[in-house]
């Protein structure tokens, strides 16, 4: 489907990078970005978002390049959208649908698809509500009221009963999930979730660490469920369980990520978390700064993190671990497409399961007196681990002997 992309720089951000974005956001969805119309404005027009100059370059364009829809980088309002499509004679996205509609191509499962329905119900239902107070006010209201107006409410009330009936299958199936959760106990397994803005090289990395083979692609939201795998890392930690994410971006509808938290339920569970960074992209920072904002929002914030710099093949730089002021590691420099650096990620790991909070303690490490009291009770538990303790205990001075005093 050809497409003409609009984006309007408000003199706030990277803008070629937003607009750099916005086409790799049609492609993913399906659709040919065949040009680009920018301009400068300093707020939007509150009937074409674009002044009506510019709507007609727009238009212009349509009709030169056989644009078949057209996309704004922004969100619309619905009077500005309908505006646009009659005056265009075509049909009109903004951000929000078209991320929306990435969403709804991709979700596998089937929360992931209840999901996407109660988001674009949600995002509909704004639509309709507001389309239905504009006409009022267009007709005066009082006497006026004709078929069209009744349709629209018939259609809020259809709207609104579905959304409730999601809600509450989506409640349910958290609920059974929680449950599951539960049942598995307290677990042992150290849980790291692989979290990053969209493209980052987070199931390339994944794939590269746990050998399974996820989808990976060069799209946006190429992933959308979360993927687990349990990940033998040797005979200290055992297990540690690795979890593959949806991608991160800015400005990520509101209604995707509360209706996403589900999806990222594992991230709030995790112990650690690999932030994937595309070392590579000259936006990085202002991702990271997205990923965390989007972390926040979901109460994930309080999870440690690595930041892992992905593509250093791509960025020229070369495979290495950063520590913070505590000798903890905090910044992995690897690419997982090419595999170097992925081990140094991988006895980072290990290296955080054994010292976290709830991992098996055992004597190697440095405690203080109440944790000492946990210890001798388990080391009761567990006699013959005790055995093993001495020569482990000079060979790891290493960093995570901190992790039990703070
Ligand atoms: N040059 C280079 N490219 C990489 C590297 N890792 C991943 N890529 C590429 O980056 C693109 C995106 O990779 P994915 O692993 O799908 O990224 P993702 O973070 O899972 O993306 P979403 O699931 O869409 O959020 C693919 O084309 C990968 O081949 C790397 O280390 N170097
Ligand atoms: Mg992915």
């Amino acid at each position: 489907m050809r497409a003409a992309l609009v984006g309007i720089d408000f003199g706030q951000g990277d803008f070629a990078a937003s607009v750099e974005e916005l086409q790799l956001l049609a492609r993913s969805a399906g659709a040919e970005p065949v040009t680009t119309i920018t301009a400068k404005r300093s707020a939007p027009d509150s009937a074409y978002f674009v002044g009506s100059g510019k709507a007609d370059e727009i238009g212009q364009a349509v009709l030169d390049e056989r644009i078949e829809i057209v996309i704004f980088n922004h969100a619309l309002s619905p009077a500005q959208q309908r505006n646009l499509e009659k005056r265009l004679n075509i049909r009109v996205l903004d951000r929000t649908s078209l991320i929306l509609d990435i969403f709804a191509q991709r979700a596998a499962s089937h929360e992931g698809k209840l999901q996407v329905e109660l988001a674009q119900l949600q995002h509909l239902a704004t639509r309709l509500i507001r389309g239905w107070t504009h006409l009022e006010r267009q007709k005066g209201g009082i006497g006026l009221r004709g078929p069209g107006e009744t349709q629209l409410e018939t259609d809020r009330r259809l709207i609104g009963e579905r959304v409730k009936a999601l809600r509450a299958r989506l409640a349910k199936l958290r609920k059974q999930h929680e449950t599951q959760r539960r049942s598995r106990g307290r677990s042992q397994t150290f849980s790291v979730s692989l979290v990053g803005y969209t493209n980052a090289g987070k199931s390339t990395l994944f794939n590269a660490v746990t050998k399974a083979g996820v989808y990976v692609a060069d799209q946006l939201f190429a992933t959308l469920d979360t993927t687990s795998r349990r990940v033998y890392m040797g005979q200290e930690v055992g297990n540690v369980v690795f979890s593959d994410t949806v991608g991160f971006v800015r400005e990520l509808p509101h209604q995707l990520v509360a209706a996403f938290r589900a999806t990222l339920e594992e991230t709030i569970h995790a112990d650690l978390l690999l932030h994937v960074v595309d070392a590579s992209s000259p936006v990085r920072m202002e991702q990271i700064e997205q990923v965390n904002l989007v972390l926040k929002e979901i109460g994930a914030d309080h999870i440690p993190q690595i930041l892992v710099w992905n593509k250093i093949d791509a960025a020229g730089l070369e495979p290495s671990v950063e520590r913070d002021e505590y000798a903890k590691i905090s910044r992995v420099f690897l690419s997982a497409r090419t595999g170097v650096g992925v081990d140094l990620l991988r006895e980072a790991v290990v290296e955080w399961a054994k010292a976290a909070p709830g991992a098996r303690l055992n004597e190697a490490y440095p405690i203080d007196a109440d944790e000492a009291e946990l210890d001798t009770d388990d080391a009761a538990q567990e006699p013959d681990r005790s055995d093993s303790g001495d020569d482990s205990s000079t060979s790891r001075s290493s960093p995570t002997t901190h992790v039990g005093s703070h």
